[in-house]
């Protein structure tokens, strides 16, 4: 009415207040008996669901709200829809924009500028699957592999500018999955440092349990979670890493223990960046969602394969200077 905005809300951290909350809440007295007369628009369908706070329904309808814009629906079981028919059982006019389909929209999947940028797609994987969506990285030679034969030898195979734009993606992560070898090797720092942005948690996968704790990653800004199968017996003084057991393998179980584990922890999107046993793993038990591949203009001859991607979807392929980036998107 009027054109004229009388409140406006987000929801800013898990468990606590929902949008629509924080809305109504930002409305000043002065304006307060406008509330029924105004449209609310809202991202997400509200939810129905009496969880840590009340639900936004129910608190629409308190508030006599009539019309309601709901940019998509909650994939949650429970809500799906139900919280719209709800309300507009109650007389509220609810338009859906843009025209809705139930399913995850196709528009999300086939661009791929939205690839793995989309909280859609997180919070739907998450509320679906019971695990972090799943991105896997990785940069291969020019002849597909991942790393020289000489173990020890310092190598390199993407340029600067999509080792600053590995970072960026890093930045918009909650956490980055390697593989112990690849700690032990590489002695990665998985921050941002290239890019303004949170440092996303290091997550290290470590069934033969050869960490030590004296690795860089648990000297880094973010304390590190160790999933492995022998804690080690020194880490740094006043760590705070999380140290988890699990069996001694790679089996889907234990994939699947760890992705229910990081999903308990919340957090909602994951990148596995290496190194090839811990990618083939995630590949060999289809636990991924889409796969981010630099593959650098120089032959390295020999050295550890990089992993194929079997069932794949290729989305989109790009070129990043003397790089080319492809992204792949796993079908269901
Ligand atoms: N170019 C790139 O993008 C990247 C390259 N790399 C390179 O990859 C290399 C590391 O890769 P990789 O050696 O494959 O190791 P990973 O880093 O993938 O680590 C996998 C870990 O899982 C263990 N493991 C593997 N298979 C099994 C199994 N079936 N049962 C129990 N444990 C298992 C390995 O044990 P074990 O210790 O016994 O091997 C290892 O500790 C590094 O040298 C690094 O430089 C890494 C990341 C990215
Ligand atoms: N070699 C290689 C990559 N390697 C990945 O980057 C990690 C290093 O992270 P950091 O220490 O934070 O810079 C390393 O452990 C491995 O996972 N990545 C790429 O984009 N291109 C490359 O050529
Ligand atoms: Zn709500």
């Amino acid at each position: 009415m009027n054109d004229t905005i009388i409140g406006e809300g987000y929801h800013r951290q898990g468990g606590q207040a929902h949008a629509e909350v924080n809305c109504l809440k930002s409305v000043k007295a002065a304006d307060r008996h406008r509330i029924p007369d105004a449209t609310l628009y809202v991202s997400l369908e509200p939810c129905c669901i009496i969880g840590k706070t009340g639900a936004c329904s129910t608190l629409i309808l308190q508030h006599g709200i009539r019309t309601v814009v709901v940019a998509q629906r909650d994939s949650t079981p429970g809500v799906d829809g139900a919280s719209l028919a709800l309300l507009r059982a109650a007389g509220v006019t609810v338009r859906e924009y843009p025209d809705f389909v139930a399913s995850m929209p196709r528009n999300v999947l086939a661009l791929p500028m939205a690839i793995g940028t989309a909280p859609y797609l997180f919070r739907h994987t998450l509320v679906t699957t019971g695990r972090p969506y799943v991105t896997l990285k990785f940069a291969q030679s020019a002849d597909g592999f991942l790393r020289p034969a000489d173990r020890k030898a310092a190598y390199w195979i993407t340029n600067p500018i999509s080792r600053r734009l590995v970072h960026r993606w890093r930045s918009s992560e909650t956490g980055i999955i390697v593989g112990a070898r690849t700690v032990i090797e590489d002695d990665p720092s998985l921050t941002t440092r290239l890019w303004p942005g949170p440092d996303p948690v290091p997550i290290i996968i470590d069934p033969r349990g050869r960490i030590t704790g004296q690795e860089r990653v648990f000297r880094g800004p973010v304390a590190p979670i160790l999933y492995t199968s022998l804690a080690p017996k020194s880490l740094p003084k006043n760590s705070e890493a999380t140290v988890v057991i699990i069996p001694a393998d790679l089996k889907l179980a234990t994939i699947e223990f760890i992705l229910r584990d990081l999903a308990k922890r919340r957090l909602a999107n994951v990148t596995v960046e290496g190194g090839a046993g811990l990618l083939n793993a995630f590949i060999r038990h289809d636990l991924w969602d889409e796969a981010r591949v630099f593959t650098g203009p120089n032959a390295l001859g020999d050295g550890l394969a990089a992993p194929e991607i079997h069932h794949n979807h290729l989305i989109d392929t790009t070129r990043i200077g003397s790089d080319r980036l492809t992204y792949f998107k796993r079908l269901p």
